[in-house]
């Protein structure tokens, strides 16, 4: 079945001035990226990369120096209100809760604003309630909840619109193991069961591996890979070799190593490279020969997508590799 592309952003620009100084920051420069109907993104980079000036610009909050994001179809900056219809954001720091209502308040609060019948409310204010397993705080006031109730609450609260597509900045910032667990099998089952779309800004990798089809990672404000979660492990995965050695290195070889492999890890007789070029192994063997360092084994390592993702960024910013798929 043909993917349905939901929202469109093409050739996004923004520039930011420096409060006092006259100094501009180009926050996003030319990201383009397509989401799917039905598909989990995320959206990656390191600290600064233009993330949430990205999706800041997909909700509307920001308004881009260039280029254009379409939902459904829509140029929204033209149909503004009509196009915005189809999203709800949940921001980082930007909890969208009244602090001093109830879990039930804030729900009933929100909804309200939506003109449907009571019953209809109470109805969907029970469905979220048991999905977000919060049945049994309903009564409590939101300051008194837990980081990770809080956030759970700003989540059921922005599915109360029942809009196709959900932003999520930093969903799991600040949670423990259990609640990042929770949020992460809720968010599936919201795919799943209710055919949403979610785009999430994350540092947490073990979410995108686990969570997301795709991903679209962006570094300086450019997108540097827009390619399948599996597909980048594979191909890393494919180009990762530990060589076991039993002598230690020299310092010329490490020298060498360093040079020619900016992506290596050396531990105590365990050296991990990722190959750039075919010929890569072998000059690898050669550093070793050259000073008769014996090589125990050679394997093909395993990579997780943490890693994967530091070598794109390190990739990314010594030579400018692209790996957007078309
Ligand atoms: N209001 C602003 N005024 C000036 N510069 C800004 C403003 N907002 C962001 N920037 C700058 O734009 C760049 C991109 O910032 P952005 O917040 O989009 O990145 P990010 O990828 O979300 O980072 P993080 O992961 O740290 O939240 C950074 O260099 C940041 O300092």
């Amino acid at each position: 079945m043909e993917k349905e592309k939901i929202i469109e952003v093409k050739d996004l620009q923004k520039i930011y001035k420096k409060r006092k100084m006259k100094e501009l920051v180009q926050a996003v420069d030319g990201v383009s990226f397509d989401v799917y109907r039905g598909e989990i993104l995320g959206l990656l980079g390191p600290n600064g990369a233009g993330k949430t000036t990205t999706i800041k610009s997909i909700c509307g909050l920001l308004k881009p120096n260039g280029g254009a994001v379409y939902i459904n179809g829509l140029d929204s900056s033209k149909n503004r209100l009509k196009a915005l219809n189809d999203i709800s954001a949940v921001l980082e720091g930007n909890r969208n809760l009244y602090w001093r209502l109830t879990v039930k308040e804030n729900l009933e609060y929100f909804i309200g604003n939506r003109g449907v019948s009571r019953k209809q409310a109470q109805g969907k204010i029970n469905e979220l309630l048991d999905l977000f397993n919060l049945k049994s705080k309903e009564n409590e006031l939101v300051s008194s909840l837990s980081r990770g109730m809080q956030q759970k609450l700003a989540i059921a609260v922005a599915l109360l619109a029942d809009t196709e597509v959900l932003l999520l900045d930093e969903p799991t910032l600040g949670l423990d193991v259990e609640t990042g667990y929770e949020v992460r099998e809720m968010l599936k089952r919201i795919v799943k069961e209710q055919g949403k779309t979610i785009i999430i800004s994350t540092h947490d990798m073990p979410v995108v591996q686990d969570l997301c089809e795709r991903t679209v990672i962006i570094n300086g404000g450019k997108v540097i890979a827009d390619e399948k979660v599996d597909n980048l492990i594979k191909l890393f995965e494919s180009r990762a070799y530990c060589f076991t050695i039993t002598d230690e290195l020299t310092e010329h070889q490490k020298m060498a190593i360093q040079e020619n492999f900016p992506i290596y890890h050396i531990n105590e007789n365990q050296i991990e490279i990722t190959l750039e070029k075919d010929d890569d192994l072998y000059i690898m063997m050669d550093i070793l020969k050259e000073e008769q360092t014996h090589i125990e084994k050679i394997d093909r390592t395993t990579v997780d997508f943490e890693q994967v993702f530091m070598k794109l960024i390190k990739e990314g910013s010594e030579n400018e590799t692209v790996l957007a798929s078309s």
